[in-house]
């Protein structure tokens, strides 16, 4: 039996990406036995430049609410809407920095003509069609059950990612608030399970190890060509990957020259990568994954070593991987993926407002 490694890079809140890369996810092959994917979501302030928001914004059709505007994810979401031919932001929430506008809290956010931050329980959705949820999980529950039904939602949390709620208790350590709601929910890994994520009005957005991780594995699994044992996922991401809050664990001194493993055996993706896995592969799949942080602003790369089936070949894995994803113009990151799975849901084609130059370096 033969072994091989997959590098999964990707970023996830943005990422540098090579310019004949744009809107892919590529694969290629490097030193024999190791197969590279990569998918992105360009961050530049070249893409400000190419943003008019003020001249777009009548033409735009679908009025968005940000909710927890003032962090990484929502910062993301509101500079890739900047060139969103349809989606127009009328709400945006904070917590702390309720009251403030998204230029003080965000400069590079500063050309944008938006509204300022309020509170979450001070916002009027009369106004709004769609969310992007990017508030804390645990948080993220209670708010969601007091919006309004007729919105559509995209969570970025994990509230909503584990279909088990006795799984996500014990995983979380919280109980579940909404379990109603859960039932209802759709994992938003896009390439996977886009029908569903059409039709759907909560979409659970994956976190960004397991978007990593499940986006190469998933065709190697349905294709039969890897084994479902002694799979080892040894991942690494930006600082930008904690959040914005402050944290001791994360201060410039902590993680800087310098790279540690963490959540060892028990790290709360390990459930949503494995249900993703099993539900590939109909049948219990576990994982060994363990996740560093590495002395970089946003970024992941996880490395993935699985066991080839019998008589698979390293190049069946590649044209596998190449059949897959080269046909899909796509790129990728928490709020990528999250603007990704809006465009579904509203009926626009997946890419829409997502195609940007790249940035280098
Ligand atoms: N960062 C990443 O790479 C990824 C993050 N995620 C998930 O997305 C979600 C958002 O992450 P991220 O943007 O990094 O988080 P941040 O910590 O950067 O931002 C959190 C946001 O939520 C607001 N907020 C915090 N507590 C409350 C509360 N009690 N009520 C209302 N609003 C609140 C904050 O407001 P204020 O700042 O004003 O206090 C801020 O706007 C999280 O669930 C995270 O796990 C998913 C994938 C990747
Ligand atoms: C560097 C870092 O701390 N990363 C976070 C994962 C962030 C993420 O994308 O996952 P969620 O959406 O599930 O929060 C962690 O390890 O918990």
């Amino acid at each position: 039996m033969s072994s091989v490694a997959l590098g999964s890079v990707f970023v996830d809140v943005g990422c540098l990406r090579k310019q004949n890369e744009v809107g892919r996810l590529k694969v290629s092959r490097r030193n024999g036995s190791v197969l590279r994917v990569r998918a992105s979501v360009a961050s530049s302030q070249q893409s400000l430049k190419l943003a008019k928001p003020e001249a777009q914004k009548s033409e735009k059709t679908v009025r968005i609410g940000v909710l927890g505007a003032s962090g990484y994810t929502g910062a993301e979401i509101i500079r890739l809407l900047a060139n969103h031919p349809q989606f127009g932001i009328t709400l945006m929430t904070a917590d702390r920095k309720a009251g403030q506008s998204i230029g003080s809290v965000f400069p590079h956010l500063v050309t944008q003509d938006l509204p300022d931050m309020i509170a979450v329980k001070d916002a009027d959705f009369s106004d709004v069609d769609a969310v992007f949820c990017c508030l804390p999980h645990g948080t993220t529950q209670e708010i969601i059950k007091c919006l309004p039904r007729g919105l559509k939602i995209v969570d970025l949390s994990a509230d909503f990612r584990l279909r088990d709620i006795d799984e996500y208790e014990e995983w979380y350590g919280l109980p579940h608030k909404a379990p109603e709601l859960q039932k209802e929910a759709i994992y938003g890994l896009t390439e996977v399970l886009r029908d569903e994520i059409r039709n759907a009005r909560l979409i659970a957005n994956p976190g960004c190890y397991p978007t990593s991780i499940q986006l190469p594995l998933i065709p190697l699994i349905k294709a039969h060509l890897i084994e479902l044992t002694n799979i080892i996922i040894d991942a690494k991401s930006g600082v930008s990957g904690a959040g914005r809050g402050a944290k001791e664990a994360n201060l410039y001194t902590e993680i800087s020259e310098g790279i540690h493993s963490y959540g060892i055996t028990k790290h709360r993706h390990v459930p949503e990568i494995e249900q993703g896995l099993s539900d590939a592969s109909h049948s219990k799949v576990t994982v060994s994954f363990t996740p560093h942080l590495m002395p970089m602003s946003r970024g992941m790369q996880s490395t993935i070593y699985v066991q080839m089936a019998p008589g698979v070949t390293i190049e069946d894995l590649y044209q596998q991987l190449k059949t897959t994803y080269e046909i899909d113009n796509l790129v990728k990151g928490a709020s990528g993926q999250a603007v990704q799975n809006l465009n579904l849901m509203m009926g626009f084609p997946e890419n829409m407002g997502l195609q940007y130059q790249s940035l280098f370096p």
